[in-house]
């Protein structure tokens, strides 16, 4: 290729020199990071590669996912929720740091709200509610004195009759651990297999640099949370649980919403009769709350609370 071929050859994928001019915010919950877009007319598409180069966090702005705000009825999957939920008005469109979609990120709703107020998109204050779409349906946050509560909708078992069966449905092996450990996959929308670790020393001794084994995986790959439980574990009413999170699509990350939740569910589960409604869940980036209620149409809900955080906003060059 001579000098002339190379200046006029096609950009990359990857190439974000297109979107120059681009507005965007930097923001995080508990240390889970996010890239943020408005994109009130839809007119944005970004490739998984830009996706993964604008949170590439040596050569972008950094972060573990993006997230783009755009009005639910530019979106074919917004529309869709607009018919049940025409309140819907904002979508939160989530991918990973390495470009993937994913159905649902629990931190994320909370600071994806953050931002659209903070653009001066929605106005929503202390002790309001805003419904937004995302892939894993709509989600009702109540802005709060500490932060945002996000009703994340019913859990799930993701292999139903293992699990209420055995209490476990897969084996999980990470570098570390010296061997494999029992694990249950709960979906919040997104997949999650949690891993109950005895000790402390365990949890540090666990290197998440490469992904975990699951053994089986669920069908869409999966978040792998490693877990040590509180002793006691519950007080005043409340359990306690200390969390690490290998992030499908991303790495290890400083905290995981829908893993928290997930957490809480497996804990509660292998608790049994009389384990508590109400966790504190302590991720290396701070601490988020899980709350089971049951919701309006009578199955089993779960709420996330904790803070959200916009750290800088910018301009792509
Ligand atoms: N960090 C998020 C989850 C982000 C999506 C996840 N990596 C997946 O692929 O499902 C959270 O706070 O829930």
């Amino acid at each position: 290729m001579d000098a002339s071929q190379a200046v006029t050859a096609a950009p990359a994928a990857g190439d974000t020199a297109s979107l120059s001019g681009l507005k965007f915010s930097k923001g995080h919950g508990t240390g889970n990071d996010f890239v943020l877009i408005a994109d009130p007319n839809g007119a944005l598409s970004l490739s998984p590669e830009q996706v993964a180069a604008l949170c590439d966090r040596h050569r972008g702005i950094g972060g573990d996912g993006l997230i783009r705000a755009v009005p639910s009825r530019l979106l074919p999957e917004g529309q869709e929720l607009l018919t049940a939920h025409p309140d819907a008005e904002w979508f939160m469109d989530y991918r990973n740091g390495d470009g993937s979609l994913s159905e649902m990120c629990g931190n994320g709703v909370r600071v994806f709200v953050h931002f659209l107020i903070a653009e001066g998109l929605v106005n929503l204050p202390a002790g309001e509610s805003l419904v937004i779409g995302t892939r894993g349906g709509v989600k009702t946050i109540v802005r709060t004195a500490a932060g945002y509560a996000v009703d994340m909708g019913p859990w799930a078992f993701i292999f139903p009759g293992e699990a209420t069966a055995r209490a476990m449905d897969s084996l999980v092996s990470a570098e570390g651990l010296e061997v494999a450990r029992p694990a249950l996959s709960v979906s919040m929308g997104n997949p999650h297999t949690v891993v109950a670790l005895a000790e402390m020393a365990e949890l540090e001794a666990t290197q998440l640099f490469t992904a975990p084994k699951v053994d089986p995986t669920p069908p869409h790959g999966t978040n792998v949370e490693f877990v040590v439980p509180s002793e006691p574990l519950v007080h005043d009413g409340t359990g306690t649980i200390t969390m690490r999170v290998h992030e499908r699509g991303v790495g290890e990350t400083q905290s995981c919403g829908t893993g928290a939740c997930a957490a809480a569910v497996a804990i509660r589960h292998w608790a049994g009769q009389g384990a508590p409604d109400a966790w504190n869940v302590h991720v290396p980036g701070g601490a988020v709350g899980v709350k089971f209620f049951v919701g309006p149409e009578g199955h089993e809900h779960v709420e996330l609370s904790g803070p959200a955080v916009i750290v800088a906003t910018g301009t792509l060059s």
